[in-house]
């Protein structure tokens, strides 16, 4: 018997092993003992990361995907399972480092990756499926149309790389769209310590009205007199680098 994909859900189980294998290879498995798992599904991913010498956790909503994970799978019972991802305080782990992996449900895709950047400290690295444009956005540089606030936030905190494209054909059932896999590994961007709420409303006022110059697009932040004729007020979000929105977010601080 095997579980009824529930679309509400984002449930599209992928069905080539190969794949399967290749994601959770993605992972270094170096500095941490712990690993989550968001949805596994049928477990086409958590059978070879229970292979490894790691504590795997596993987040899943769907109750009868739980009840078939641990009918089939020895290793599994009702103390793998945490409940809900984008509810995870990671608590648990008493402040060890965890990593995390899955073939994520597409539905709430900038959610979970938001997740992981609240709760970096904890996180040293991700390997996942996204919707091929999510995955994209992840790793884009600026100036491209892919560069926004999910490229900018993601990279002040981790290293990119976008490791495969993966086809709707290798799903049951098949997706509208191709998929991505993606890596990230952390890595703080120096001058972000201390000013990580006031860079996020920056990064976030800065592209919600991307076509205006920052002049326009930060207004409803309370522009510090100083950065008035700060140069990159001339410019619009998707021309300014990870690093300059740091550097411009501690200049704000220090004029507020
Ligand atoms: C795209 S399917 C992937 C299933 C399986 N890993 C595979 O590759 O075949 C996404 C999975 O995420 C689960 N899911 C949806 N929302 C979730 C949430 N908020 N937290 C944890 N799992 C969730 C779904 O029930 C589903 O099993």
């Amino acid at each position: 018997m095997s579980v009824k994909a529930k679309k509400h859900l984002g449930q599209h189980f992928l069905t080539d092993e190969n794949i399967a294998r290749k994601i959770v290879e993605g992972l270094s498995f170096e500095g941490y003992r712990n690993i989550m798992e968001v949805g596994p599904g049928m477990g086409v991913l958590t059978k070879y990361l229970l292979e490894k010498d790691q504590n795997i956790y596993l987040a899943e909503i769907d109750k009868e995907s739980i009840e078939y994970l641990k009918n089939n799978y020895d290793k599994v019972s009702e103390e793998t399972f945490v409940g809900d991802f984008l509810k995870q305080d990671f608590q648990f782990t008493n402040g060890e480092q965890i990593a995390i992996i899955g073939n994520f449900p597409y539905n709430i895709s900038s959610q979970i990756l938001f997740q992981i950047i609240d709760h970096y400290e904890l996180i040293p690295e991700m390997v996942g499926m996204f919707q091929k444009e999510v995955a994209e956005r992840t790793a884009a540089v600026p100036r491209t149309k892919d560069y926004g606030i999910l490229s900018v936030l993601i990279q002040a905190y981790y290293d990119t790389s976008y490791l495969f494209t993966v086809h709707e054909n290798v799903f049951n059932p098949p997706p509208k769209v191709k998929s991505g896999v993606i890596r990230i590994t952390r890595n703080p961007k120096e001058g972000l310590a201390g000013n990580e709420v006031l860079f996020k409303q920056i990064v976030k006022a800065g592209f919600n009205q991307r076509r205006k110059k920052l002049s326009n697009a930060l207004k409803i932040l309370n522009i510090p007199e100083a950065l008035k004729t700060h140069e990159f007020m001339d410019k619009r979000a998707e021309e300014l680098s990870v690093a300059d929105f740091i550097s411009f977010t501690q200049l704000w601080k220090n004029n507020q």
